[in-house]
């Protein structure tokens, strides 16, 4: 039995991506939670004849806890979104509150979850999760993960059309470093199958794949950011259950806290000491089994962009442990 639960399941990205959890034959239990609408989004997907159950809870009559209960894997889409001209750590202010005590909620009632969080900016709130399960005594580095797979997902996509591939599918690009601008670092040079990105395009490339979600921004125009495209990666990342259901040789970039898992000292190393990193990260049955170092064979170029986005992600890694220090009682 997988019980899934979905945080901020009346959103933009949690309607779509609860969609596709109550279509999957991997989940048996489905349980939403939202401070608004959660009880109509499980109404209206529980007509759907597919085995999964689903249930919504609202934050009144400890319906949190009532919805973590008993909880497998717990997916964080919850906080605002960004408007044209906006940062993900403009975000900062309002969505580290609210996955703060997100966290607080799980810590108590489901500290042995999968514990995949969307919410922006990742770069942060993945150090804030931490910081609050480790407050609780509860921190499992193999079980907290910054989901990073749109990134992987445009990828794939914008390299296909610059390589002239029709099927994006069968193009992986690891993207690893963190998730905004240049801390998304795309290592063409660890391709499968092998790519060539002309010189006139790579520059272009790297950006499109670092700025993509503000090329969505700009588009959906004040009425939010990737929703869809979040929905589809965030489903595919939850190919975690494939793991957690015994499934071998999964491997896939996701955002974890390096020192906390087998092979990620090793990789903390080769990025300058940074913490929080995503990577390829080999799972299985009990979370991230092994980090792996994919800076082997990495150009120049890939360097010079890694030593960019390392940088950034210490600030934001910073940014989200002073600011659960600061949050004294509330934890
Ligand atoms: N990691 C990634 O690659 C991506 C992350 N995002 C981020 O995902 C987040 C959600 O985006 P959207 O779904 O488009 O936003 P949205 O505004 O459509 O949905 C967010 C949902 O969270 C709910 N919410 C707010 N506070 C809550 C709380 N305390 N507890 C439970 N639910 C709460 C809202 O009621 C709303 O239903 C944003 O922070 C966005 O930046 C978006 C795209 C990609
Ligand atoms: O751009 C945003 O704010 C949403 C996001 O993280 C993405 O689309 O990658």
């Amino acid at each position: 039995m997988v019980k899934a639960v979905v945080l901020g399941a009346a959103g933009g990205i949690g309607q779509p991506l609860s969609l596709l959890l109550k279509n999957s034959p991997l989940i048996d239990e489905l349980s939403l939670y939202d401070v608004v609408n959660s009880p109509g989004v499980a109404a209206d997907l529980s007509h759907i004849n597919t085995p999964a159950t689903v249930t919504g809870y609202l934050p009144k009559d400890d319906g949190l806890a009532k919805a973590l209960e008993g909880a497998d894997v717990v997916v964080i889409p919850a906080g605002l979104p960004r408007k044209p001209g906006m940062t993900r750590d403009d975000l900062f202010q309002k969505n580290a509150g609210i996955v703060r005590d997100l966290i607080v909620g799980i810590a108590k009632t489901c500290p042995k979850a999968f514990i995949l969080i969307i919410s922006n900016p990742v770069n942060s709130t993945v150090p804030i999760a931490a910081e609050v399960l480790k407050a609780h005594g509860v921190f499992d580095a193999t079980k907290l993960f910054g989901v990073t797979t749109l990134d992987v997902v445009r990828a794939s996509t914008f390299t296909a059309s610059v390589v002239g591939e029709k099927d994006p599918r069968k193009i992986a690009v690891p993207v690893v470093g963190g998730h905004s601008g240049e801390t998304i670092v795309p290592l063409f040079s660890q391709a499968s199958p092998k790519v060539e990105i002309p010189e006139d395009k790579y520059a272009d490339l790297v950006k499109r794949i670092q700025f993509g979600g503000d090329e969505v921004v700009k588009a959906k125009d004040g009425a939010g950011s990737a929703t869809l495209s979040m929905a589809f990666a965030g489903f595919r990342y939850l190919t975690i259950v494939h793991a957690v259901r015994g499934e071998k040789g999964i491997v896939e970039p996701t955002f974890v806290y390096l020192p906390g898992v087998a092979g990620g000292e090793e990789v903390q190393k080769a990025v300058g000491g940074v913490e929080f990193f995503a990577v390829p990260v080999e799972l299985g049955p009990n979370g991230a089994a092994k980090a792996t170092n994919p800076f082997g064979g990495v150009t120049e170029k890939e360097k010079e962009l890694l030593a960019i986005a390392q940088k950034g992600l210490q600030t934001n890694i910073n940014a989200g442990v002073e600011f659960v220090k600061q949050s004294g009682p509330k934890l």
